[in-house]
């Protein structure tokens, strides 16, 4: 089975990643996986700690000479805030004199909560762990996931679908979507320069006035072959799989898959997708290997039905609450006193849902990536392809 964790504190040494369960001969691209984590520092609204990380994964374990040999992957990603955090987060010296207490609890994030749970007199450790820079190491351990699932063409992608009231008013391509995943700059990763223009425009009002905003980015994995998931386990669905990966990532609140949420407000007839047969028996044009000769003229249903992949494109969707840190804090109340006060501040991004769709690809492709080891076995790369080939062709010839 395809595991991965992750260690490591914001402003800890470094993060760690371990991927196991991956067969043996996946190539490991190391430009590619560093071009993910990079993806990931990208979009207009984050702050300064962007500028300090250049993200890249030092791989220890588990890969030579360029590919897996079956064994765990495991990785670090260095902080590099770390040498101005050195004295104040000493790892097992047992000097806490330079501690530097987070004094507030700032509502929306995990301090309050956190410090309650652990009996911490402040917030410092639990936002060291809660932070969304532990989303770096999933997507060192997702590239690893999305390298074996390119082996199979299958891909995975993102975009940005609405930053707080601005929305892209129209579906994306996948063709469009992968565009906008290979550009050299990243904006806000949104298939549409209008409609980018106009969730800019929403993040500056934020910067403005000293708040946040959040929105919605739509991760899509193209390629994959009706039949992966089941519906006879609660818990080996592919909906619900994917609804924990991607609702598991800092700030997301809510996970849609297809159109699943108007789905609840419309009809039937309007909402599921017809289906209909192609006739004959001509070979397609891609080599026949994804072939299947039930179409489906629109995919509200986001290419799951009964936790199954149906064929078309798999459509997630995740929903961003706004960043909790604000430049004007909302009232709290210190740890210390009790007394009223204002929410702690030091630093902190404006608009992350480029990043959070990135960190969300990883998750998806980690999850499509399970079950598809679960689905096709194999320790070596060449034994996962020979059995995909052969249930691929059955596809065909159904
Ligand atoms: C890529 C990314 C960057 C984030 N950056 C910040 C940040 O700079 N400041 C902040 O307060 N929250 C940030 N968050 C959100 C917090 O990590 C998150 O709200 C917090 O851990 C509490 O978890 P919850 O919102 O899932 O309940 C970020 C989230 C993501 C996905
Ligand atoms: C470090 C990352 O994101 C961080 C996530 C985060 C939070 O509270 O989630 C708070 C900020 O950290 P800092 O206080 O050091 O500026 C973000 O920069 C990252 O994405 O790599």
């Amino acid at each position: 089975m395809l595991r991965f964790s992750t260690a490591g504190e914001s402003h800890g040494e470094a993060l760690v990643a371990l991927v196991s369960g991956l067969p043996a001969g996946v190539p490991v691209d190391q430009v590619r996986l560093d071009r993910e984590l990079w993806r990931r520092q990208q979009g207009y609204g984050r702050g300064g700690r962007m500028r300090i990380e250049k993200d890249t994964a030092h791989i220890l374990s588990g890969v030579r000479h360029g590919k897996t040999i079956g064994a765990p992957v495991a990785m670090t990603l260095a902080n590099v805030d770390w040498k101005n955090w050195e004295e104040i987060l000493p790892v097992d010296t047992g000097d806490a004199t330079k501690h530097k207490a987070v004094a507030s609890p700032r509502p929306g994030h995990a301090d309050l909560a956190g410090a309650l749970k652990y009996d911490f007199p402040d917030a410092r450790y639990v936002l060291e762990r809660a932070s969304a820079r532990e989303s770096a190491a999933r997507v060192a351990c997702g590239a690893l996931a999305k390298m074996l699932l390119g082996e199979l063409g299958i891909l995975v992608g993102s975009h940005v679908v609405r930053v707080g009231g601005e929305e892209l008013g129209r579906d994306a391509a996948w063709a469009e979507i992968a565009a906008s995943n290979a550009k050299d700059e990243i904006f806000l990763n949104c298939v549409d320069a209008e409609a980018e223009a106009r969730m800019k425009g929403e993040v500056d009002k934020a910067l403005r006035t000293g708040d946040t905003i959040g929105g919605v980015f739509e991760v899509v994995v193209h390629g994959l072959p009706p039949g992966v998931g089941t519906h006879v386990n609660w818990d080996e669905r592919m909906d619900g799989l994917l609804a924990q990966a991607v609702m598991s990532l800092q700030a997301v609140k809510a996970v849609e898959l297809g159109r699943g949420v108007t789905a609840a407000e419309s009809l039937g007839s309007t909402v599921h997708d017809a289906i209909s047969y192609e006739q004959g028996d001509a070979e397609p044009e891609d080599g026949g290997a994804k072939f299947t000769k039930f179409t489906r003229e629109k995919n509200n249903a986001g290419g799951i039905e009964g936790g199954i992949s149906n064929g078309e494109d798999v459509v997630v969707r995740g929903y961003l609450k706004p960043i909790s840190t604000l430049r004007r804090p909302l009232a709290s109340v210190s740890f210390e006193t009790r007394e009223a006060t204002k929410a702690a501040y030091e630093r902190s991004d404006v608009c992350v849902v480029p990043a959070a769709g990135v960190a969300a690809e990883a998750m998806v492709a980690l999850t499509i990536a399970r079950l598809v080891i679960d689905k096709f076995g194999g320790d070596s790369l060449g034994e996962l392809k020979r059995n995909y080939a052969g249930y691929c062709e059955q596809i065909r010839r159904f």
